[in-house]
């Protein structure tokens, strides 16, 4: 990157650490609150739905997830100090103006991992201990900073961030972002690991984090659904484990699609509103035609589109974990029962 180009990033930095360093009384909140069980914070079943919690109950959850993992205790993270800035600055990294992609589908993402390591005693003995602090700070932080738009927008507006990053260039961006905080004072939740463990801790946390690319997700899982096929996947070469960690991710990205009915419809129309939004931009700044699923006009359709991306996207995905990992299979019923929700207002309209 050219001289003048390093030294913008370096005063966008800057600015960003005095803007997203949580405020002190919001830190001192939580640093004081007790944080309740996971089972009075519902957050082992694989029905809770991030955008259901107020806020502070949001991130306290978080502070659960990383408590029952043990993940506090193994790695060392200082409680006080850390680990509570560092939640509420990954909080303040999401933009509260965008309709779905915000702290809420943060911590749902992180909270449907959570689910399935606690549900699934086999993932626990086939991941690492780094592995799950990895995949726990990536699900979080997978979608730091979004904007509501998606690649194929970012680049064809040639914004900023497509020059900064060839392709994935909101994953590049979330993960360079999540990078960003786990280095600033005052959330510096990895210090207590070694360096080869950092070193290697940040590999798993950029694989997880460019995973959340659904383009990227439709390439690999045929190899992952061929490799489910074999009987007794040993999981034991770090290629397979790569590959099920990103699974696993998406899983967890997509898990919106398994909540209860009410849920669904809720979240759906989150995610239109901010498809249709990218619509009306590429419409009126553009002057480029919308793609289908962001056309407002298409609102009618959403019923039927929404089949179409459960039979194309998360079904096949669904039915793979959960013939894997049979404890996941509540993922799976709650896919197949909105599929049928959706399919009967697609066959009303
Ligand atoms: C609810 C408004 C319409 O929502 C959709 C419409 C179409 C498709 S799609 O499978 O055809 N497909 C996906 C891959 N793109 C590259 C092309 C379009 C997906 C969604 C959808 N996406 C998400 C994930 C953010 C959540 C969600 O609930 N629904």
């Amino acid at each position: 990157i050219t001289e003048e180009r390093r030294a913008s990033i370096e005063v966008t930095q800057e600015v960003l650490a005095y803007h997203i360093t949580a405020a002190e009384q919001e830190i001192q909140a939580l640093q004081e609150a007790t944080i309740p069980s996971a089972e009075l914070l519902n957050i082992l079943d694989f029905h809770f739905s991030g955008f259901g919690v107020p806020e502070d109950a949001t991130t306290q959850s978080t502070i659960r997830m990383f408590l029952d993992l043990n993940l506090v205790q193994d790695f060392n993270i200082d409680y006080k100090v850390s680990l509570c800035q560092w939640v509420l600055t990954v909080k303040r990294g999401y933009r509260n103006n965008v309709p779905y992609h915000n702290w809420h589908h943060a911590v749902s993402t992180a909270q449907s991992m959570f689910a399935m390591l606690m549900a699934t005693d086999q993932l626990q003995t086939i991941f690492s201990r780094l592995e799950i602090l990895a995949l726990m700070i990536a699900t979080l932080n997978h979608d730091v900073d979004h904007r509501g738009v998606n690649n194929s927008f970012i680049e064809r507006t040639h914004q900023p961030l497509a020059q900064l990053y060839g392709h994935s260039s909101l994953e590049n961006h979330h993960y360079n972002l999540c990078v960003f905080i786990l280095n600033n004072t005052g959330s510096q939740i990895l210090s207590g690991l070694s360096a080869e463990e950092h070193k290697a801790l940040l590999h798993l946390i950029k694989r997880a984090i460019l995973a959340t690319d659904l383009t990227v997700y439709m390439e690999r899982r045929k190899e992952f659904f061929s490799l489910a096929n074999k009987s007794g996947v040993s999981w034991k070469s770090e290629k397979q484990r790569d590959l099920l960690r990103s699974m696993l991710m998406t899983a967890s990205d997509l898990s919106a699609i398994t909540k209860p009915w009410p849920e669904q419809k809720r979240i759906a129309s989150l995610v239109a509103m901010e498809f249709f939004a990218q619509g009306d931009k590429e419409r009126e700044e553009f002057k480029i035609k919308p793609i289908d699923i962001m056309n407002r006009e298409n609102s009618t359709r959403l019923p039927y589109m929404q089949v179409e991306y459960i039979d194309e996207v998360c079904y096949p995905l669904y039915k793979t974990v959960s013939r894997l990992f049979d404890s996941c299979s509540p993922l799976l019923n709650g896919c197949k029962k909105n599929r049928e929700n959706w399919l009967q207002l697609a066959d009303e309209q």
